[in-house]
């Protein structure tokens, strides 16, 4: 995928701009915005352009003519941003992890958390989702990612209301419902609590549970828990010796890459660091595998809830605050699974030719 082959948007206010003047009866090249401030992008052309054509206007039609060209949709997820891809006709990603990297970085490519997949069901499943990190890693799940998919389905099936999907994901199957007031509910299935299964080589403290156990970062001893919703979670409150966390004054983007590394990660890790702000409200800031400091991360959100119970820190059902935004996490009692409600949202629609 060549970063020169810009997002649709950008091109395309670049051939707008350098389009000649045409009368509106035979059709405008129109920049891009419907509805009101909150609507979403959207890149609509009116593709009648008379001629003389501009070389920029041309070279744009061609891309985006071409066999090669990749629309997408960006959605987004209290901040954390993906781009995502309608798969459904094919079983295999139509871009590879190398051109995901390429995708994702926020100056050379389009800029994003992630590129999703939606593809066709597997396992009896409505759906499929594949999910590439922004350095082109793939991991098994997406909070905020499954949002987005089941908000990107209902747009592409043109679906009012609410309504529920069955999603094959690498951590087996999710279940998303939107909701009457667009915020989308999902069940996230059951925590994985046991050490070699999350992945990691810490061992057991707890009923097979690795429950505020000691890892060294940094010089500090941290008390983690550590927990799977499909993709590793090491949540932490705090360091021995240290008085309680404040998330805010953290260096995240040093601390963080050690946590991902550490060795006693086998699959490398997704790091939570939370800030009890009472029994029913958490605060947190995650470093994540692959992409780095996010403004949200859903099954994060989901790690530090159960781990907070874990640690009996907190009730069952919370409010987690994160840089982007909150999540509603309930962690049930009766069916031991968590549930995640937030909201997802489409925010720019555009092409690139790779
Ligand atoms: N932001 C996501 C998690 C995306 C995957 C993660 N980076 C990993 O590698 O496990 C979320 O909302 O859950």
């Amino acid at each position: 995928m060549s970063p020169a082959a810009t997002a649709a948007a950008t091109s395309f206010a670049a051939a707008a701009a350098t389009a000649a003047p045409t009368a509106p009866s035979r059709g405008c090249v129109r920049l891009p915005f419907r509805g009101g401030p909150g609507a979403p992008r959207r890149a609509v052309a009116s593709m009648a352009v008379s001629t003389p054509r501009s070389a920029a206007a041309a070279s744009f039609l061609e891309r985006r003519e071409s066999e090669r060209a990749l629309h997408f949709v960006k959605y987004q997820g209290l901040g954390n941003d993906f781009i995502m891809v309608d798969n459904r006709d094919s079983s295999e990603p139509k871009v590879t992890p190398e051109e995901a990297a390429k995708l994702c970085d926020r100056n050379f490519g389009i800029g994003a958390d992630g590129v999703i997949f939606v593809m066709p069901g597997t396992n009896g499943a409505d759906y499929t989702m594949r999910i590439f990190n922004s350095d082109g890693s793939e991991p098994e799940m997406c909070g905020n990612g499954v949002r987005c998919f089941a908000r990107f389905i209902a747009e592409l099936e043109n679906l009012q209301g609410t309504h529920s999907f069955t999603i094959h994901t690498g951590a087996g199957l999710i279940i998303p419902e939107i909701q009457s007031d667009g915020q989308v509910k999902v069940d996230m299935g059951e925590p994985i609590l046991s050490g070699p299964d999350i992945p990691t080589k810490l061992l057991a403290t707890k009923n097979k549970a690795v429950v505020q156990a000691e890892l060294e970062v940094e010089g500090l001893t941290w008390h983690v828990t550590c927990v799977s919703m499909g993709n590793p979670h090491c949540v932490t409150f705090g360091a021995k010796d240290l008085k309680a966390l404040q998330v805010d004054d953290l260096k995240l983007s040093e601390i963080g890459p050690k946590f991902e590394h550490h060795q006693m990660f086998p699959a490398r890790t997704n790091t939570e660091f939370v800030q009890v702000l009472s029994r029913s409200h958490l605060k947190m800031r995650v470093w994540e595998r692959g992409a780095g400091a996010t403004l949200a991360c859903g099954t994060g959100a989901c790690a530090v809830v159960v781990a907070a119970v874990l640690e009996g820190r907190a009730e069952r059902k919370c409010v987690v605050d994160l840089p982007g935004g909150p999540l509603e996490i309930e962690w049930r009692e009766d069916d031991n699974h968590v549930y995640m409600t937030g909201p997802a949202e489409a925010v720019f629609y555009g092409s690139v030719v790779h």
